[in-house]
């Protein structure tokens, strides 16, 4: 594959999955570059949100495209965000207001019934009517923390306490992160079932 167009107009998951696609000699261009605008995301779930999105890039463009739906699942809210995480505290999206609200939803929540788990799903699609896309998913399980702590990453990063470092998500590099997140769990799986959907013809 030579050329594939990533299907979102968040700069964060665009760093994170460039760089992760890089060393493999997967040339990534993002949406942003062919100035596709933001589909309207009317799926109920995140499988059908990444597909939504993939084929209308791959639509604009006519090339391959992959999409990332994600968010953020909170036991306590009965798995809130979730695929409304972008909108949580209203449009356009901002992480700040997000973030916020987050942290006010939870005020009343006792340390131990915090958790939460980040979500990814991949969808690849080869062309805008692929009808076997190629779907990976990734679960990064953490807690909500009670104020932002770090500069890294994008999203809900700074309030996402990470177990197996002690830290926040938005503390950890981003070789680091990949290692262990939601994006990374999916992209790696992703790249392991590559081989079945090649060659890539209509
Ligand atoms: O690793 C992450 N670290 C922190 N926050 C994250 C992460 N991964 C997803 N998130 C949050 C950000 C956003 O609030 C929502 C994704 O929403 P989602 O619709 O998939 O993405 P988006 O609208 O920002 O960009 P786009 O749809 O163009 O890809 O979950
Ligand atoms: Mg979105």
């Amino acid at each position: 594959m030579q050329q594939l167009v990533l299907a979102s107009g968040n700069a964060g998951k665009i760093r994170e999955l460039s760089a992760m696609l890089a060393p493999i000699g997967i040339e990534v261009l993002p949406q942003t570059a062919f100035r596709i605008p933001d589909v309207e995301e009317t799926g109920l779930s995140f499988v059908e949100n990444a597909i939504l999105k993939a084929r209308h890039a791959a639509k604009l463009t006519g090339l391959p495209a992959l999409a990332d739906d994600s968010g953020l699942e909170v036991d306590a809210l009965n798995g809130a965000p979730g695929i409304y995480s972008a909108r949580y505290a209203g449009e356009p999206s901002n992480d700040k207001a997000n973030n916020d609200k987050l942290l006010a939803e939870m005020n009343a929540v006792e340390d131990s019934k915090r958790g939460a788990r980040f979500c990814c799903v991949l969808a690849l699609v080869r062309h805008a009517d692929d009808a076997t896309p190629l779907i990976a998913e990734g679960y990064w399980r953490g807690r909500i923390l009670r104020e932002p702590q770090g500069q890294n990453g994008f999203g809900y990063d700074p309030l996402f306490f990470v177990p197996e470092r002690g830290c926040a998500s938005a503390e950890l590099n981003k070789e680091e992160k990949a290692a262990l997140s939601h994006r990374g769990q999916a992209l790696r799986e992703l790249l392991r079932r590559l081989p079945e959907k090649l060659p890539i013809t209509r």
